[in-house]
């Protein structure tokens, strides 16, 4: 089912996106790379936005981490703006390249977000105003505990990104915003890590918001899909995954795995889902 959701459903949800446009100015010319979009993620939700290179994807996840303005519309993060939740540390980000400092071991890297202000400086607390998650048991959370005093370039690039999983969720962000994290990985190490990402979810409680752009990942991960299409990017429309909520690795070949991956290829390319 194809769904744009309603302001009274909004209202509830961790994040609302509004009729949100990006625009890009150049000294010549203005480019739109978002026009448009709307629709809500749920608290606690894993929500998946898919789409073709340029639609988008990063821009519209780089507008509700507040690294950059929307040019039109809204956006409501935990009920304030984007800013807010930003300084609040509500919102922990992975990249496709986990992004490590070289020189720090696997731990130190995990506990870059507390130290504000310095490595000498007093530990900042997490978004709840506690004290923040373990980074060792953080680190065990994620499948390398063994591995906290490891430097980066010991590590294989799925541990990185593991690492960098960790670090995301040191503050207990209530959000996770996800930017084609398993992008650069191999199939085998990604499927892994898919599994893996579905197990910390659910044992942290976090609304996650993952983007990628391959069909069979958005489906295995998602309880939602927010399918955008380029030029200029715009919704499509979401879809819900309506799989079990245990996802075994052989639910790729459940007919109904395939039927929900189908109509999201449909949304992808102009039709109905
Ligand atoms: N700072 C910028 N200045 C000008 N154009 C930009 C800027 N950032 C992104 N764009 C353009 O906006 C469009 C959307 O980019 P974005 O990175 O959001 O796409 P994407 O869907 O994440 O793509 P990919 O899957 O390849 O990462 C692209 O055409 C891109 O060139």
């Amino acid at each position: 089912m194809t769904a744009l959701h309603s302001r009274s459903e909004v209202s509830t949800a961790a994040i609302s996106i509004q009729e949100v446009a990006v625009r890009f100015r150049s000294k010549r010319k203005t480019f739109t790379a978002l026009e448009g979009a709307s629709f809500d993620v749920r608290e606690r939700e894993f929500l998946s936005i898919l789409g073709p290179s340029g639609c988008g994807k990063s821009t519209l996840l780089r507008v509700i981490a507040d690294l950059i303005p929307a040019s039109g519309g809204r956006v409501d993060v935990l009920g304030g703006t984007p800013a807010a939740a930003r300084s609040a540390r509500e919102i922990g980000f992975v990249f496709q390249h986990a992004e490590l400092l070289p020189w720090r071991t696997a731990i130190e890297n995990v506990r870059l977000p507390l130290q504000v202000g310095g490595r000498r400086a007093k530990a900042a607390p997490a978004a709840d105003g506690g004290a923040p998650r373990d980074p060792q048991e953080l680190l065990d959370l994620v499948g390398l505990g063994d591995r906290a005093d490891a430097y980066p370039r010991q590590l294989s690039g799925g541990m990185r990104q593991r690492v960098a999983i960790a670090r995301a969720l040191v503050t207990k962000p209530r959000i996770l915003l996800m930017d084609e994290p398993f992008g650069a990985l191999d199939e085998i190490t990604r499927e892994t890590m898919n599994r893996e990402l579905l197990r910390i979810w659910e044992e942290t409680g976090t609304t996650i918001v993952f983007v990628t752009h391959s069909i069979p990942e958005a489906v295995f991960l998602s309880q939602r899909i927010a399918v955008l299409t380029a030029n200029p990017g715009r919704l499509a429309g979401t879809l819900d995954v309506t799989l079990p909520a245990e996802r075994r690795p052989e639910i790729r070949d459940a007919p109904e795995f395939v039927e929900i991956a189908s109509r999201a290829r449909a949304l992808l390319h102009g039709g109905a889902s």
